[in-house]
């Protein structure tokens, strides 16, 4: 077998589209429990197999998209695994917007599945993402066994909870400030980029959508799921700050009927917030409400008289983060306090340029990082980086995991001082 690995020409893109199993209708998410998906059900429905119309349309969206980096590996000319980065932008520490490389599409068939082809691909990706002056890879993983190898680890998480409407009452029940509209998908097409783009910029982990995110958003009624029902919220200025999509599905199981699935909710301001959920949670003729795909540390739950009523009934990854470019990641966020810390990065055989010792010194203004020759404070591994870097993973938990080694005491707190941030990092959607 004789592999060759490189990018897809427009003629190769139909063969690359066809390996993935959204498009050739093979499962693509883990079934429960250890799923990383959010929603209620053990396993996602799958895809039907795309049409040759639909091929034939993401082609276009594959070559003609400038931020959609495809790879594919190829036998024998054949195209047996693909995968892709898009280019995208991250909100880092300090509120600065960072790009960086994020993995998606990807799969190899099941013929040629673990002999290296992924490793192949995302070597070339990693290579072509250092040249577009990417400092940061990242993905969501349909596994959580298969990309620590490549250097990824978890940097957010995300939350499902569930809130019967019998325990929903609010500790400050006064109206808040603004009105809330019913609108229709037209309308909410508008809202989301303009709440996103308020909201992504006040939020570490959060993401610059790829162009047309909002699109597929519709009224049509698909299936169990119901249609799609969407909520926006108006400051007293009449400027939407907040919007919700959510659904009243049918189901045949008695223990999840009643239930409101909230899929999407953003607020720009307390108030929208605070209105949003109240109408949401006690929505007439429901019993629950269920919300798949939120942060760990939801507000919610403290407006409500008794905190103890959000119950979260799945905890997973989230964001998986790769450093790509060291020094260049770790200027490009800031850091609350000022110090000097000198670590040393185990061997990075995928990006070479990491592994050393470098001294990072940080202020709230700025921060340099240069290789040093003087002893570390620590070593640590570049998964370790990649959960510490938006600030949502504790150094002393991944020390007493084995991924930090401090050489003095008082290393690991100054690393836990100097990276972690408030609120916990957060990404509303993957891509
Ligand atoms: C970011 C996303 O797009 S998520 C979607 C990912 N796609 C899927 O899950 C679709 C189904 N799975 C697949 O197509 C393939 O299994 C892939 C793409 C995940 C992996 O492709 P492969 O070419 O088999 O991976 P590759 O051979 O490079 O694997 C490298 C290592 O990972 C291991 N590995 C790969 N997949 C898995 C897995 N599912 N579970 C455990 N280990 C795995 C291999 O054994 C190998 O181990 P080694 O480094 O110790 O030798």
């Amino acid at each position: 077998m004789t592999i060759e690995i490189r990018p897809v020409t427009r003629d190769e893109a139909p063969a690359y589209l066809r390996v993935l199993p959204y498009v050739n209708g093979l499962p693509h998410w883990e079934p429960a429990p250890a799923a990383w998906h959010g929603g209620p059900e053990a396993w996602p429905p799958p895809n039907r197999p795309a049409t040759p119309e639909q091929v034939a349309r993401w082609v276009e969206e594959v070559v003609t998209a400038g931020h959609f980096h495809p790879q594919a590996a190829f036998d024998g000319g054949k195209v047996v695994g693909g995968s892709a980065m898009l280019s995208l932008a991250i909100t880092v520490p300090g509120l600065r917007e960072v790009p960086f490389g994020g993995v998606t599409a990807t799969a190899v068939i099941a013929t040629h599945r673990r002999r290296g082809l992924l490793r192949g691909m995302m070597q070339a990706m990693f290579d072509e993402a250092l040249d577009r002056g990417e400092p940061l890879a990242a993905l969501s993983a349909s596994e959580g066994g298969i990309y620590g190898r490549y250097g990824f680890a978890p940097a957010t998480r995300r939350t499902r909870w569930d809130l019967d409407r019998a325990e929903a009452a609010f500790a400050d029940a006064d109206p808040p400030a603004g009105s809330l509209e019913l609108v229709d998908a037209a309308t909410t097409r508008q809202a989301w980029p303009r709440v996103h783009e308020e909201a992504r910029r006040r939020q570490v982990g959060e993401l610059r959508p790829v162009p047309g995110k909002w699109d597929g958003l519709s009224d049509d009624a698909t299936g169990p799921d119901g249609p799609t029902r969407y909520l926006i919220h108006r400051c007293p200025q009449g400027d939407v700050d907040g919007v919700a999509n959510f659904r009243l599905p049918w189901t045949p199981l008695v223990e999840h009927t009643g239930t409101l699935v909230v899929d999407a909710l953003q607020a720009a301001s307390v108030d929208a917030y605070r209105a949003m959920w109240m109408l949401l949670t006690d929505f007439d003729l429901t019993r629950r409400v269920t919300a798949p795909t939120r942060p760990a540390d939801e507000p919610l739950r403290w407006m409500l008289r008794n905190p103890r009523a959000l119950r979260v009934t799945r905890q997973s990854d989230n964001l998986w983060l790769r450093v790509l470019d060291l020094p260049a990641a770790l200027t490009a966020r800031s850091y609350d306090t000022t110090a000097d810390l000198t670590i040393a990065v185990d061997a990075d055989p995928m990006c070479p340029r990491n592994t050393g010792t470098w001294r990072l010194s940080a202020t709230p203004d700025g921060a340099t990082c240069t290789p040093t020759r003087t002893r570390p404070d620590l070593t640590l591994t570049v998964q370790a980086l990649g959960s510490l870097y938006l600030g949502g993973m504790s150094a002393a938990l991944l020390a007493a995991a084995g991924h930090i080694r401090p050489h003095h005491d008082g290393a690991v707190p100054a690393l836990g001082r100097l990276f972690r941030t408030d609120p916990e990092p957060f990404n509303s959607f993957a891509f």
